[in-house]
């Protein structure tokens, strides 16, 4: 500072003020003229290399698209809009600062995401917001970095790890189920289904992750709702164009409201994680096993985890790591389940067909568990839930950039650098590619149907290299909870209480009416007419219960994509 006010005074004492005032206004401009002229350069160029790809009509030459991608419901059906016209890809830009190509057809998806990790980057614009939640973790790092963590996280979603987590996912199912019975009982017949889920998902999560028994289905728990605040604030941050801007954001109270809830999760974590390190510490060398009667959980595998050189993740890398499982894994696995349970409540006879299903793998068991074994004989069942993934996908879009040119079909390339927008849900809806898109079909994955063939057709966990590393742990959860639930209620549409349209074709605000179902199959029978039940025994497990009507709401419209927005889905 007082170099800086030396200066000026030198300055001052050789030059009038209004000469230097002239001088650094001479200065900026050149800063403006350079800066813009860079600008419009490459917008010229990217104009020119994306110039091999459809553009819809744009506003201006130079404002493109910008404001016309929605991130509502309007904006998926103009995707759908979108499919029919281009087919399989078409460049997009907003204004000059970012140029963006959308793909949508297995043939131009396959070559980008079956890319290798090494050439693949995920763009700063999208998953920047996630750094400071995140940190360097496996969702957002790159290159090397990136297939170092991969390989050591690995091992953690092995068929042998996931069988031991069915317990839970039974468990947090059950105490669900509980609840609904008891809302029922209690003649609350009106409820939100996707927040109902979402905190069974998060239950289920922190077993998984921390063997952490939190209860955060039946009361608050401050870790719990920090996250669930955290993921709603990311989700407002993207819409706020001025809250892009760190220095703006954190001064914000959206900003300190993250802050706190950050300060939160990552002192769980960390707490977590250290007591964890220094339990291992305090055993002999060679005797990691924990306690020999405790199950391994996530942080015990990746603690655990070493590379080839003998080297194991930091405590800073383990915690990106635990945030990510619970950032990633929770709101898209409960918005599948939801969309799955709304599609089946919209088609009885498909419920009816799953139902039917899970009571002949569960017949003359003693009690409802769901094992490890059975999630390959619910092949129907499975067939509700791919479909259910592919017309509602939880997450709509990923977004990459890739360190060289990539070439397309059509002698297309989209040059290094660029922002390439996988649209899953456009890949979904996309006519050219599956027959009547909009309709909820499961029979596209009965394994004499060829549509689903092709791997880049059906992306709801993305593909390649960079695919979902928690697909089979999610998968194996949405089973568990869907022939769970078949099994112990019958969902319909009901109508909405507020009044207005029972459902839109984007996000529904749907209305449920349930019923209860008997699970005790060796005693009783189920008159299936008119969804009426005869039969007394709600839970088996939990006495008797008057099977009563229910009606619950369902918002899916909260559903935080990973990593990506709808605004550029
Ligand atoms: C139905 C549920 C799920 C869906 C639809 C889903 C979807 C996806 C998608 C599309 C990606 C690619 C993101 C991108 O490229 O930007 C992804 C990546 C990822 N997912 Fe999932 N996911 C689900 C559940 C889970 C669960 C349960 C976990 C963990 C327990 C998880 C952990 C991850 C991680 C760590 C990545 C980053 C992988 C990498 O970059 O190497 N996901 N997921």
């Amino acid at each position: 500072m007082s170099v800086l006010k030396g200066a000026l005074s030198l300055l001052l004492g050789y030059y009038s003020p209004s000469y230097i005032l002239a001088v650094i206004g001479a200065g900026l401009g050149a800063i403006v003229v350079v800066w813009t002229t860079n600008l419009l350069v490459r917008h010229a160029w990217y104009t020119h290399k994306l110039s091999c790809f459809s553009k819809p009509p744009t506003h201006s030459w130079l404002l493109g698209h910008l404001g016309q991608m929605q991130s509502t419901e309007e904006g998926l059906l103009q995707v759908d809009e979108l499919v029919k016209t281009y087919k399989h890809s078409c460049s997009w830009f907003f204004g000059p600062f970012y140029h963006l190509v959308r793909i949508f057809h297995p043939d131009f998806v396959r070559p980008l995401l079956m890319a290798p990790g090494r050439i693949t980057v995920k763009d700063e614009l999208v998953y920047e917001h996630l750094r400071p939640w995140l940190g360097e973790s496996l969702l957002i790092s790159n290159g090397d970095e990136w297939s170092r963590k991969r390989r050591l996280l690995t091992p953690a979603f092995h068929f042998d790890i996931l069988k031991t987590y069915i317990v839970t996912f039974n468990a947090s199912t059950n105490t669900m189920h509980e609840k609904w019975q008891h809302m029922i009982l209690n003649g609350t017949n009106n409820f939100e289904m996707f927040n109902v889920v979402s905190l069974m998902t998060l239950d289920s999560l922190l077993k998984c992750a921390f063997s952490c028994n939190s209860n955060c289905q039946e009361s608050t728990s401050e870790y719990v709702s920090a996250i669930v605040e955290l993921s709603d604030l990311l989700l407002e941050r993207r819409f706020r164009m001025f809250h892009h801007w760190d220095w703006i954001y954190w001064k914000t109270e959206q900003g300190k409201r993250f802050k706190k809830a950050l300060s939160i999760v990552h002192g769980y974590t960390r707490d977590v994680v250290q007591r964890r390190r220094a339990l291992i510490r305090q055993q002999r060398p060679g005797q990691f096993s924990m306690a020999a009667n405790k199950r391994k959980d996530f942080v015990d595998i990746i603690l655990s985890a070493k590379d080839e050189d003998g080297h194991g993740l930091s405590d800073e890398e383990i915690l990106a790591e635990a945030n990510t499982f619970m950032f990633a894994g929770h709101d898209t696995t409960a918005s599948a389940i939801c969309w799955t349970l709304y599609n089946l409540a919209q088609h009885s006879h498909y419920q009816e067909r799953c139902r039917e299903e899970v009571m002949e793998l569960m017949k003359g068991r003693d009690g409802q568990e769901i094992e490890w074994e059975d999630l390959t004989s619910l092949p129907f069942t499975t067939m509700c839930i791919k479909e259910s993934l592919r017309l509602h996908s939880p997450v709509q879009a990923v977004t990459r950039k890739y360190t060289q040119d990539m070439a397309l079909p059509g002698n297309r390339t989209v040059p290094k650098g660029a922002i390439c927008l996988v649209s899953i849900y456009g890949t979904h809806h996309n006519p050219h590619v599956w027959s009547n898109p909009q309709v909820f079909d499961p029979m596209r994955f009965d394994s004499a149907n060829n549509e689903a063939k092709s791997s880049s057709a059906f992306i709801p966990f993305s593909a390649g290299p960079r695919n979902c590393i928690g697909q089979k742990f999610a998968l194996a959860e949405l089973k568990v909870v869907v022939a769970l639930t078949l099994l112990r209620f019958r969902l319909r549409t009901g109508v909405n209480p507020e009044g207005g349209p029972m459902v839109s074709d984007v996000f529904p605000n749907w209305c449920c009416e349930l019923k209860a179902v008997c699970g005790c199959r060796s005693n009783h029978s189920i008159q299936k007419e008119n969804n009426a039940i005869d039969c007394k025994h709600v839970l088996s497990t939990h006495g008797d219960a008057d099977p009563v009507l229910g009606c619950f709401q369902i918002l899916l419209c909260k559903i935080l994509q990973i990593a990506c927005v709808a605004m550029y889905s």
